[in-house]
């Protein structure tokens, strides 16, 4: 084995502890040496006893006896009394640091760019903080402790054998060397099984979070193939999983073959040198013990080391996650020269998700405070890209977007998100009740504010008629509620954010007769006072708008009032008619 490899394998292992803080790592290591040394003299202290017990058969001499039992009270104060206390503080900064990446990982997926989480799977996002974050769990709280222990163990043991007779020590001292090169050998092929087992668990969840969300339809039309591909995925990891455990078994049974040799060996020749009186049966019997000691530390450590790679694999996806590109504080620029009447205003924007594809050319549109400006036009055309642009999820390529007269550079993400209110099309409801659904709008609102909000949305009179009333939970995104129940719940939290700008993306195009009218008359409350980009899939609700943009393939091809646009025939006449 190469040097480089080694050290370079222990370098891996060590950048595992690049998660844990300073203050941490310190009560991390000091209580896990004290538990490993204590651990260490508890189980050497056994080949002492049996030293004492076989040369106290030997001599009759009762003063052995004593002794033993000393050895074994002080063994047993240290295992029972002053190792718990350590194992708790190690396992306690374990906890933490656990707590701290989740939390990490948390703020991180907040801060991504809206390109990584469009693209990457939520069910792939899913499994890195709970598979691989666990995996990483295991490695502080068992595996690093395991392996120092056995460390340490092995040392404590090899210096004990040592003392009784050299030349054996360099016997066991051997042994643990081939073992060692054998685990380390074997390591290396399960890290790549491991690194395959998390890829494939992480497209296991999202397959099965496809499964999940669209269940109805998995029943409705019996689509077969989902469950095939999910059948696939998990024939495959079971394949994986066949093979580590061929992997370990081999390990094991190598480390099994050394050890048991080199026990085998001692024995023969512990028991020759006793034969000529060179050596005291306690004293055999003494290492005999050591070595079935130091036989089952190599072992384990060989067994630890392989489940190290699972987490040096979770680290790795990890890593990639907290290595991703954030959002940056603010997007476009800041140029005084720039500004504007309007609310909001986009001049000569263009943007493309791909370079090889403008999805907006030279597109311009203002909307004046207090205005209701409708975006028409077909499907693609681009019209869910400009609120993308507005609120910031993407940087404009080029050309200007300009808010309450400034560009958007004078401003943080933060802040211009905080002058939008957005409803969305299909209305998310996070788990927990109606009341903190409708105050994630403010969080500072107090609950008369929320039931105004409620009120003002159309919302409470139904709220009122539920079992809990505002204290109901929703279920999961909603589902204990009606599309347009939700509808109202959300228009709600907008009202409740009081910002001076409004993003509807139309609400009310997949909701019955009654429903609609309740959710438009709650739009209509929200809208008051307030300047509204209203994305319409229906011509009918822009009628009322002061201006209409109607939009083809990026472009703006007309812009209007609903009167103007008639009379002038072009291509939202065609789509009105
Ligand atoms: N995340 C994305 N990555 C790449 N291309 C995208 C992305 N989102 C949208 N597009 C493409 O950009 C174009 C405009 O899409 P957009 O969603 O803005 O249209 P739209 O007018 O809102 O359509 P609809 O009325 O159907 O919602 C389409 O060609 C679409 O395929």
């Amino acid at each position: 084995m190469k040097t480089g490899g080694w050290i370079s394998y222990v370098k891996e292992l060590g950048s595992l502890m690049r998660y844990m803080n300073p203050r941490r790592k310190k009560q991390y290591f000091l209580g896990m040496g004290v538990a490993a040394v204590n651990q260490t003299l508890f189980l050497i202290s056994f080949s002492l006893v049996v030293q004492s017990l076989v040369n106290y058969a030997e001599s009759r001499d009762t003063s052995l006896i004593y002794q033993a039992f000393y050895i074994l009270a002080g063994a047993l104060l240290l295992e029972n009394i002053i190792s718990p206390a350590f194992t708790y503080l190690y396992q306690r900064s374990v906890e933490y640091t656990i707590l701290d990446i989740r939390e990490r990982l948390y703020y991180k997926i907040c801060r991504l760019r809206a390109k990584y989480l469009e693209q990457t799977h939520h069910g792939d996002l899913l499994s890195r903080v709970n598979n691989d974050v666990n995996a990483l769990e295991l490695t502080y709280s068992s595996i690093y402790f395991m392996m120092l222990l056995q460390i340490v163990f092995s040392i404590g043991s090899i210096v004990a054998m040592f003392i009784l007779h050299w030349q054996f020590a360099a016997v066991s001292l051997a042994t643990l060397l081939i073992s060692l090169a054998v685990s380390i050998r074997f390591a290396r092929q399960i890290r790549v099984l491991y690194g395959n087992s998390l890829q494939l668990l992480g497209k296991m969840t999202e397959k099965f979070m496809d499964f999940i969300g669209g269940i109805q339809l998995v029943k409705l039309f019996h689509i077969r193939p989902i469950y095939a591909q999910y059948r696939s995925l998990n024939e495959q990891a079971t394949r994986i999983a066949e093979q580590t455990a061929h992997k370990n078994g081999m390990q094991t049974a190598i480390n099994h073959f050394v050890s048991y040799v080199t026990f085998c060996g001692i024995i023969v020749i512990g028991s020759l040198l006793y034969a000529y009186g060179l050596i005291g049966m306690g004293s055999v019997a003494a290492f005999a013990v050591l070595q079935i000691n130091l036989t089952h530390a190599i072992m384990t450590f060989g067994t630890v080391l392989s489940l190290a790679q699972n987490s040096l694999a979770g680290a790795q996806r990890i890593q990639e996650i907290l290595n991703e590109e954030e959002e940056p504080v603010r997007i476009g620029t800041w140029d005084s020269k720039q500004v504007s009447e309007a609310m909001v205003e986009f001049r000569n924007v263009e943007f493309s998700y791909q370079s090889d594809k403008k999805v907006l050319c030279e597109l311009s549109m203002k909307v004046l405070p207090g205005q209701v400006a409708a975006i028409v036009g077909a499907s693609g055309s681009g019209k869910s890209t400009l609120i993308k642009l507005l609120l910031g999820f993407y940087p404009v390529d080029r050309g200007e977007i300009l808010l309450q007269g400034k560009s958007f550079g004078h401003y943080t993400l933060e802040e211009i998100r905080g002058q939008i209110a957005y409803v969305p099309q299909d209305a998310f409801l996070f788990s927990g009740t109606i009341e903190d659904n409708i105050r994630y709008g403010n969080p500072e609102a107090s609950a008369e504010e929320v039931r105004e909000a409620a009120g003002a949305a159309y919302a409470d009179a139904f709220i009122q008629e539920l079992p809990e009333k505002y204290q109901t939970q929703v279920g999961e995104r909603g589902a204990s509620l009606s599309g347009g129940q939700r509808q109202r719940i959300a228009i709600a939290r907008a009202i409740l954010k009081n910002a001076p700008i409004l993003l509807l993306d139309e609400a009310t195009s997949a909701l019955d007769n009654e429903s609609e009218y309740w959710v438009q008359k709650a739009l209509n409350e929200l809208m008051r006072g307030r300047t509204t980009i209203l994305i319409a899939h229906r011509l009918s609700t822009v009628e009322k708008a002061d201006s209409i943009t109607v939009m083809s393939q990026g472009s703006i091809v007309e812009q209007g009032t609903h009167q103007d646009l008639l009379a002038r025939g072009g291509y939202y006449a065609q789509l009105y008619g």
